[in-house]
């Protein structure tokens, strides 16, 4: 009788084995695609995740990803969703496991991942059905056929041997693997994961093999530009296997300067092109870089054959009106030919970086020239003794109230037909946004405010006070700051009241309070959100050294309420333990709209202008950053609301910079200081800036045609008698008053 064989496999076939399956895994792949715009969150029981933010084109492997989604449960594999290289699925094997990755992953920083934030939803199986159908339009095989504003075609740039002389220059040199097609970048490295140019690695001059190119550019007929945008010293050469093409995109308007010079290699391609109707590309063009899938209906075509050896630009209109792409055929139909794709197509793309003086995101090095910059120009103002709210300037007497307290809010008052034109559409979406700073306890000492009825400064009356204040609002967002007792106090009674909530506390030991906000879940769903803490500005190596310092220093700090260190030293100058929020919201009646809404509270000293206008700066970046992650993934474009105590008055660095993206060009500060988002405060465009107290405060709102605000809170009169004196009072449990906004969205 034979042995009965042991079922253990030995090492080799261990390995074997795993070789097979996953070339099995790869062979098998599931088509798994991330869920539609509309359905929110996807399909909650499916096993399968959609990861955003995270792939081999940020320099995280699948192996990584997937261990640390296994701490949730059994992965059986990690894909890529699509080409960028950035998104991928997670297969789990039963779908607790996925649910518990999602909640516990989504929307915060993943220390295991690079520190990156993911975005997650559940993914959902797609259908047979729905696999491409390859669309006709009519293929135009010149660029002037076209016409695009900005675009031209040359055909045989190079000539043969030259094409041969380049594509074997750059079979030298390494390749990076995309999910589909190959990558070189030369320059400055394109991170497909921000859609930018990384400004703090140059990596070196344009190599000579493309001299001759450039040379050529600067005689190309039809130039008359801005210099500024002809001095290349950007090249991504991209190679295309056969039925490769390339997403719809518009070049990150951020990063590169207006000329976009791209020579194709190799093999022939169409091109598309597509925009929506005029009078919405001037909103498109505005916001940072952002995959377009608009609704065909009101988008226009148009195909271009580009022949091998031809260099294309685009410039103008044709590179910011218009996405372009390469749809992914093997097989395209010019004309009346059928013309089938070449195994190979290699294009070299051409571009001038832009260089922004005073983004905080770039290299420490630039921070510093900034910061003595501006230490060197700006004095720090006094805050004009009018704008009684900036605690450390409070010295006028006021009378004091005992009686009990009989909390007062303002009403909503119509703005339509205000500075913003357009009409009330019957069906458009309306919502209220409150931004309120609620005073934390902390700050709530008798010393603090010599001036208040000491009884309305006692927490228990105070916080029922501030409650009933916000439940007298009766708003569908409230963006607060302040917040402390966020989990043993606010959350339950806004919960009661028929709120969620989402917070975040102040950085540091010292400090609890926080920005919070507020949302009805019957009004808008929460999709994603993450944390902004403006310690990120600091450079991090240094932070240990100044967290040693801190305990000498605390004993100093809490008796003159400033800080004593060596503020010339920018890590303690920028260390301020300042924070926001940020998140979007769906909106799904009448229909669907996605709301991004941003809550913060700068730094408070007017000696540190400095400081918040660095903060700012970040807040802005940030949020450009995250409302280029929700277009994208959403397939959206999202209205854009940012509320909080700036602790700036109009006129002031701070808020100059703010609204710099929304003023006309020639009123800008200087030029690198626009903002990267246009942003306007809906108090100035609709009945000014208030003259009172609450000038620190503000809701800024990104102009499109399809949002408007049709009313604001009002605010009392300074001579008002609830107001009159110093808060808090009986009427006002805060040192703040609410402010407030509604907003219409019509369809876009
Ligand atoms: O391959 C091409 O010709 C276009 C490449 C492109 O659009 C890009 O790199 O942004
Ligand atoms: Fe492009």
């Amino acid at each position: 009788m034979g042995r009965v064989l042991s079922k253990t496999p030995s090492r080799s076939e261990e390995v074997r084995n795993h070789k097979e399956q996953s070339l099995v895994r790869k062979m098998v792949q599931p088509r798994f695609v991330r869920p539609s715009p509309s359905s929110g969150t996807g399909e909650s029981n499916s096993s399968n995740l959609y990861v955003a933010n995270c792939g081999p084109a940020v320099g995280l492997s699948h192996d990584a990803i997937g261990a640390v989604f296994s701490a949730f449960g059994e992965v059986k594999g990690v894909y890529p969703a699509d080409e960028s290289g950035v998104r991928v699925i997670i297969s789990f094997a039963d779908p607790f496991s996925a649910k518990s990755a999602l909640e516990s992953l989504s929307g915060r920083p993943c220390p295991d991942l690079d520190g990156r934030t993911l975005h997650i939803r559940h993914s959902v199986l797609q259908l047979p059905s729905q696999t491409l159908v390859n669309e006709c339009v009519p293929v135009s095989l010149s660029g002037s056929d076209l016409n695009i504003p900005g675009l031209f075609l040359l055909p045989d740039f190079v000539t043969a041997e030259e094409e041969q002389q380049l594509l074997a220059a750059v079979d030298t040199q390494p390749w990076i693997g995309l999910a589909k097609r190959r990558v070189q970048h030369y320059g400055y490295e394109f991170c497909y994961g921000t859609r930018n140019v990384d400004t703090k690695n140059r990596l070196g001059e344009l190599p000579p093999f493309v001299s001759p190119i450039l040379q050529r550019i600067s005689l190309f007929p039809n130039l008359d530009y801005d210099p500024a945008s002809l001095k290349l010293d950007q090249l991504t050469v991209n190679e295309y296997p056969s039925g490769v093409g390339l997403s719809p995109h518009i070049d990150t308007h951020s990063a590169f300067e207006d000329c976009i010079f791209s020579l194709s290699l190799a093999g022939p391609c169409i091109m598309e092109f597509r925009r929506y109707s005029a009078s919405t590309w001037k909103v498109t063009s505005t916001s940072t870089d952002e995959e377009e899938k608009p609704d065909t209906s009101t988008c226009i075509k148009k195909a271009l054959y580009l022949p091998p050896r031809s260099m294309l630009l685009l410039s103008g209109e044709a590179r910011y009106a218009w996405n372009h792409y390469i749809p992914h055929h093997k097989i395209d139909k010019v004309k009346d030919k059928v013309i089938r794709r070449s195994p190979r197509r290699v294009s070299f793309t051409l571009r001038k970086t832009v260089y922004f003086i005073l983004n905080p995101l770039e290299s420490k090095a630039k921070q510093k020239l900034m910061f003595n910059n501006t230490l060197l120009l700006h004095l720090p103002r006094p805050i004009p003794p009018s704008f009684t709210s900036c605690r450390a300037s409070r010295k006028i007497l006021s009378k004091r109230m005992t009686t009990a307290m009989d909390p007062k809010v303002g009403k909503f008052e119509s703005v339509e037909g205000a500075d913003l034109n357009s009409i009330s559409k019957p069906d458009g979406i309306r919502f209220r946004l409150v931004s309120y700073n609620i005073l934390a306890q902390v700050y709530v000492k008798s010393s603090l405010f010599p001036h208040s009825p000491p009884a309305c400064l006692k927490w228990k009356a105070r916080s029922h006070a501030i409650l009933s204040v916000l439940k007298k609002l009766q708003t569908d967002f409230f963006c607060l700051q302040e917040v402390d007792e966020y989990d043993s106090f606010y959350r339950k009674n806004m919960e009661s009241l028929g709120y969620s909530g989402i917070y975040i506390q102040r950085t540091g030991q010292r400090k609890r309070d926080g920005c919070a906000i507020f949302f009805k879940p019957s009004c808008a769903e929460l999709v994603t959100k993450e944390r902004i803490e403006y310690n990120d500005l600091l450079d991090e190596q240094k932070i240990e050294t100044s967290n040693e310092a801190k305990g000498d220093e605390k004993e100093a700090k809490e008796h003159s309420g400033k800080d004593s260190r060596d503020l010339n030293d920018p890590q303690v100058r920028l260390k301020r333990d300042c924070v926001g929020i940020m998140a979007a919201f769906r909106i799904n009646k009448p229909f669907h709209h996605m709301v991004i809404v941003a809550n913060t509270h700068l730094y408070w000293d007017p000696e540190l202008a400095d400081v918040k206008l660095a903060q700012a700066k970040y807040l802005l970046s940030r949020l450009a950053q995250f409302k280029t992650l929700i277009s994208d993934e959403f397939e959206c474009t999202p209205s854009l609301l940012l509320a909080g105590d700036f602790n700036s008055i109009p006129g002031d660095m701070v808020y100059s910079y703010l609204v710099s993206g929304y003023k006309k060009p020639a009123e800008t500060i200087e030029e690198e200081e626009v903002a990267p988002i246009p942003m306007c405060s809906v108090y100035e465009v609709t009945r000014g800036e208030p003259k009172f107290t609450n000038t620190l405060d503000y809701i800024f709102f990104s102009p499109s045609d399809f949002i408007k605000p049709v009313s604001i809170l009002q605010l009392p009169e300074p001579e008002s008698p609830d107001v009159v004196g110093f808060l808090p009072n009986d009427h006002h449990p805060s040192d703040h008053l609410p402010i407030g906004a509604e907003f219409e969205i019509s369809r876009e």
